[in-house]
């Protein structure tokens, strides 16, 4: 079927103008979560195929050069977006080279007809592998829907433009000039609205994945220390909790208190018991093993895992990180803030009836022991204290 080449243009800018509306009105609320730039993108498409719609009836260097410059506008805008959706810094200089190239390469070649339509493809070429190796690069789930909604439309237009590229260098490009209706003018003008609608939905939908994984990361982070909160670090215990029964192998669980640390807060505020709370996450986290975990359980009460870890394992572990808050006191603006902990530990094979309520609630017991027993101690429970 052939279409209208001037009318499949005209559509293309209609739709890409409505998506531009669209991500503009949706980027107005966060400005730097890269919604702007892909309708910054969208309406320099817009306004590409608006150019080539007048193709033959104003001058060359607008429906052509200002068309295919605007083109790789659009193209840069889509890859400034997407950085801007990965939180990554955007090489303007970098980005827009290429349309300055092509506007450079268009100004001095407009009066040529092979040199001009290679040199345009090219440049667009150029920007649509650069466009799908960072799509790829920065994929954080290689099979996310945006991403391939991406590398769809990167490949679909690199396809279109290979074509043109054939037909210049096998002599038809006299059938490609963008008022003239053939087949093969109608696949290569079609595959700009399919362009136009990945591209627009692709970084929609990728603004939304990692929006939505933001959230998930906040719902399990404790916002003051930056480690787990208590649903995650309550999660994880489950997990390694089924996974020591699943293997019959040993899991310590140990509640690490912070002692008077009331005092700390009574003696110089709040914002100093927090630092103390950051530092001694921090320390925590440096010196577990990356298979252990620890998450804030309470106020000043920390939730550490030790999987695959007996007895001896875990009390050399405890011991380590009560040498490592010994040697390491909290500093908060001039001040020097000592603190040690209380550990109620419990370590042990995981039973059929052992819940994770339970065996937290036997390291508990053992905390509040130690806590009875003079603080900066540990105190065993379960099976190991036997
Ligand atoms: N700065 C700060 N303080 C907190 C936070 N969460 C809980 N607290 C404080 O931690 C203190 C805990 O006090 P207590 O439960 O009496 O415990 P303690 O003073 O450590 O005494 P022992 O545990 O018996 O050694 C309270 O004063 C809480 O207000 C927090 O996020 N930041």
């Amino acid at each position: 079927m052939i279409f209208n080449t001037p009318t499949i243009f005209a559509s293309v800018a209609l739709v890409a103008l409505i998506m531009a509306f669209c991500l503009i009105l949706a980027g107005q609320e966060h400005k730097r979560d890269g919604m702007r730039a892909g309708g910054a993108g969208l309406l320099a498409h817009a306004l590409a195929y608006c150019c080539y719609t007048l193709y033959g009836e104003a001058p060359l260097w607008l429906t052509y050069g200002v068309g295919n410059t605007l083109l790789a506008l659009a193209l840069a805008c889509y890859a400034a977006s997407l950085l801007r959706i990965h939180g990554q810094p955007v090489p303007w200089s970098r980005i827009f080279a290429l349309p300055l190239l092509m506007a450079a390469a268009l100004a001095l070649l407009i009066e040529t007809r092979e040199p001009r339509m290679f040199a345009a493809c090219l440049v667009l070429i150029l920007q649509c592998l650069l466009l799908m190796v960072w799509t790829w690069r920065h994929a954080r789930h290689p099979g996310s829907r945006a991403h391939l909604l991406l590398l769809l439309g990167g490949g679909i237009s690199l396809i279109g433009l290979l074509l043109r590229v054939v037909a210049i260098a096998t002599g038809a490009a006299a059938d490609l000039p963008y008022n003239v209706s053939n087949l093969r003018q109608t696949v290569s003008v079609s595959i700009g609205t399919v362009t136009v609608i990945m591209f627009s939905l692709g970084l929609v939908l990728m603004a939304k994945e990692r929006t939505e994984a933001a959230l998930r990361e906040m719902a399990l982070r404790d916002p003051l220390t930056g480690i787990a909160n208590r649903r995650a670090i309550l999660a994880a215990c489950e997990r390694e909790l089924e996974r020591a029964r699943r293997a019959g192998t040993p899991l310590a669980i140990a509640l690490l208190d912070i002692d008077h640390f009331k005092r700390i807060n009574d003696s110089h505020g709040h914002l100093a018991g927090d630092a103390v709370l950051r530092q001694a996450a921090a320390l925590l986290r440096q010196r577990l093993r990356l298979s252990d975990e620890v998450g804030r359980y309470g106020g000043e009460e920390f939730l550490v895992l030790l999987p695959d870890t007996g007895r001896d394992g875990a009390l050399t572990v405890v011991d380590g990180l009560r040498a490592a808050v010994a040697g390491q006191p909290a500093q908060f603006a001039e001040l020097v803030l000592p603190y040690r902990f209380s550990v109620g530990l419990w370590c042990g094979v995981p039973g059929a009836g052992d819940s994770s309520d339970r065996l937290i609630g036997h390291a508990d017991t053992a905390l509040y022991q130690a806590k009875a027993g003079g603080r900066d101690g540990v105190c065993l429970a379960g099976p190991a204290a036997a």
